[in-house]
């Protein structure tokens, strides 16, 4: 609906009209105009929910959002992910990770907050743990209400305590209707845990080929497949029940079990770390601005399209468009915080802010 709007799409989709009358040669074609389509539908989904900047506005209107992640090993992830919602438009960033990892978060940045909560096994004994998990869900009950949306996983790690700590973060958030965007190690936990997430309409799962591909093999208990991939990727989600699904790679294909949408715009040829945690950061603020739009609309939930399948088609686009525009420049030497420096830029192009 708010695609059809533009000229352009009804340009679009005359020409996929025309195409499907044509022969093999065509197939190709067919598809990239198709991608076209959808890449068009993703941009204008960005402009459309994306919030003016209101003077009358205080403070955590456009977005408070939280990273559970951090570890000993990982410290750039969570960064990656929080930083990345502030750069959008977000107001506040929390990071919720382990003791260690704190002060290594603290100092790459003064604008997140930043709270060493989370403890792994190494330290510390076994008669502690009932005590240190009902104090780490103490602590982040507090939280817990304020923010539009959380992202769990991006360098959380997979030691068991933790991710038990975390899995009982989950089902609090779930219970109070707080989105979650699972994204890395989170999804190591939902693979083994599906019932964490399993009818949940407000549950964005992230995968990567490899986390994809572990998901698929649990819930469908078969191998994942190339050919087919939409339908595959539609029953995944049917299967697990209201979550919305976005499978990263060469095209990111999304899908809520309804619909299967796909962005495909040309990104960066560069895979290093770290882009996928972008993209968990920026779909957690597009999720809560894709929410604040449907209930500002008032439209009831047949008439438009999952805010979830926004969400993740606006956060596709502007990774992509920030990657290609930050492999102009630094080619090989491209780096996930060269990425991050230019979604400003790229958010500027497709929606300008004033
Ligand atoms: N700077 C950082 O702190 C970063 C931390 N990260 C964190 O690292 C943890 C593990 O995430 P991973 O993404 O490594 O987990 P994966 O399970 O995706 O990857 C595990 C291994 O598979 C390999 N692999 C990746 N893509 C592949 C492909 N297409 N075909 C075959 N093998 C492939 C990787 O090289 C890696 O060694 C997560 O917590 C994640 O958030 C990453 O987000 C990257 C950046
Ligand atoms: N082969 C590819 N061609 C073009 N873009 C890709 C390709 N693979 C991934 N991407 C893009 O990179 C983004 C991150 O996907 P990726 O698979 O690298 O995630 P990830 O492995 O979780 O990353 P991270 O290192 O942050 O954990 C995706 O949204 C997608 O747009
Ligand atoms: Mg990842």
């Amino acid at each position: 609906m708010l695609a059809s709007s533009s000229s352009v799409l009804r340009r679009q989709h005359f020409l996929v009209r025309s195409l499907c009358l044509g022969g093999y040669g065509n197939r190709k074609r067919l598809h990239d105009i198709r991608s076209m389509a959808f890449d068009t539908e993703a941009e204008n989904i960005l402009r459309e929910i994306t919030p003016p900047l209101d003077p009358s506005k205080y403070k955590g209107q456009a977005g408070k959002v939280a990273i559970v992640g951090g570890c000993r090993e990982y410290t750039g992830a969570p960064y990656f992910a929080a930083i990345s919602a502030l750069k959008i438009g977000a107001d506040l960033s929390h990071v919720f990770c382990t003791k260690d990892a704190a002060p290594v978060i603290k100092s790459y940045s003064p604008e997140l907050i930043v709270h060493p909560i989370l403890e792994e096994s190494y330290n510390i004994r076994d008669e502690e743990k009932e005590q240190i998990s009902g104090k780490v869900l103490a602590e982040i009950d507090k939280w817990l209400e304020r923010f539009d949306c959380l992202v769990v996983g991006p360098g959380l790690g997979r030691d068991p305590f933790l991710l038990g700590c975390v899995g009982q973060i989950m089902s609090h958030a779930r219970q109070r209707n707080v989105p979650i965007v699972v994204d890395g190690d989170g999804l190591f936990l939902i693979t083994d845990n599906p019932d964490l997430v399993i009818g949940y309409h407000l549950a964005v799962l992230t995968p990567n080929i490899n986390e994809y591909k572990r998901l698929v093999k649990k819930v469908l208990n078969c191998e994942a497949k190339d050919q087919d991939a939409h339908q595959e990727l539609q029953l995944l989600a049917k299967q697990i029940g209201s979550v919305t699904i976005m499978r990263k790679g060469k095209s990111d294909l999304i899908s809520d079990g309804d619909i299967v949408k796909s962005v495909s715009q040309y990104g960066s040829p560069r895979r290093c770390g770290g882009q996928g945690d972008i993209l968990s950061g920026s779909v957690a603020v597009f999720v809560s601005w894709a929410r604040q739009h449907s209930s500002a609309t008032g439209m009831d939930s047949t008439s438009q399209m999952n805010p979830t399948v926004m969400g993740c088609m606006a956060g596709s686009v502007l990774l992509r468009k920030a990657a290609s525009l930050a492999f102009a420049s630094k080619r090989r030497s491209t780096l996930t915080g060269d990425i991050i420096e230019l979604l400003g830029r790229s958010l500027e192009e497709i929606s300008p802010a004033c």
